[in-house]
């Protein structure tokens, strides 16, 4: 369980990094299965995944990932033609989005008592896991990861989006570990990403400019687990290094009476796929008397929202 201490550091910066979360042995045992994963992967369809294309255009093969094991290729691991340049194991970029529910060692691992622990140190009911990445940040094309808040992909009413982000590989300023800016989560969230109904996606809103230099490096030792309030505005550069970075997250939302998910968040579960709740302690107790440390600030998810898990 998180300390009195560390809650309180999460609800006032807004992230939290918990050194030697995981053992080596739990670290050694996902990133093997995701060196299976990539190496029994076909790559016949490839999807490219970047933080700055994302916007326009539709791509089923990224919405179906939604209630699947999606791989996803970096930009420069790729040709003008759309062929590998790399081997697939140097030119992934992440497998997403239901790891934690389809793959049988990653959910594993995800619906761990630690996992549920620490989401009910954070005051968590009955709380949902809605996204899992394994992100890979390879060596030399590991491609950056743009200033963003979770709650702008993964929209509630009210706002509960948590990630927990685990390095599987020591991250270093060198090889492209995270940037956050502290604090941040008390401003509001500023965008989101939308989906039309014919499967369009778009940004609504804008992010503000942020000064490069009210970043703080997020450097993790595997094992070492990263918490980020949905509100938090975190980036990544890109890895120039010849050292990868691997790291699983999980993001969570609240799924407890009260609280909804929005109909036109991009990340909607296929009916056969149905959202699981971690655990559900939400009809056991009364409404807590204090708001819970993933509470967050007043927010732009306007859109009819409907319970979804
Ligand atoms: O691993 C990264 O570089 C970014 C991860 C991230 O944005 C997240 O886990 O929410
Ligand atoms: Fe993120």
């Amino acid at each position: 369980m998180l300390s009195v201490e560390q809650l309180e550091q999460f609800k006032r910066d807004g992230f939290l990094v918990v050194e030697g979360f995981a053992s080596l042995e739990e670290v050694a045992a996902l990133k093997q299965r995701g060196e299976e994963l990539v190496e029994a992967w076909d790559p016949e369809a490839i999807s490219v995944f970047s933080t700055r294309n994302q916007t326009s255009k539709t791509d089923n093969y990224f919405l179906d990932s939604a209630s699947d094991v999606g791989f996803f290729f970096e930009e420069k691991a790729l040709d003008e033609g759309g062929k590998l340049v790399k081997p697939k194991n140097r030119a992934i970029n992440k497998i997403g989005h239901a790891l934690h529910d389809l793959d049988p060692v990653f959910r594993r691992w995800s619906r761990s008592s630690h996992v549920a622990d620490v989401m009910q140190s954070l005051g968590f009911q009955r709380p949902v896991p809605v996204q899992s990445m394994l992100i890979f940040k390879q060596p030399y094309v590991g491609g950056e990861v743009v200033p963003h808040q979770d709650s702008s992909f993964l929209c509630t009413s009210p706002l509960s989006c948590v990630g927990i982000w685990l390095a599987l590989e020591d991250a270093t300023q060198t090889n492209g570990c995270m940037w956050t800016l502290p604090g941040s989560h008390l401003d509001g969230v500023h965008r989101r990403f939308v989906r039309a109904p014919d499967g369009t996606v778009s940004f609504e809103g804008d992010m503000p400019e942020f000064e490069e230099a009210a970043f703080v490096p997020l450097e993790a030792k595997a094992g070492s687990l990263v918490l980020l309030h949905g509100a938090n505005v975190h980036t990544s550069k890109e890895n120039n290094s010849p050292v990868s970075r691997h790291a699983y997250t999980m993001h969570f939302v609240e799924s407890a009476p009260g609280y909804t998910y929005a109909t036109d968040n991009w990340l909607q579960r296929r009916a056969e796929v149905p959202f699981e709740p971690l655990y559900d302690i939400s009809g056991s107790s009364s409404t807590p008397e204090t708001p819970p440390a993933f509470a967050q600030p007043p927010h732009r998810c306007r859109q009819a929202v409907t319970a979804q898990s």
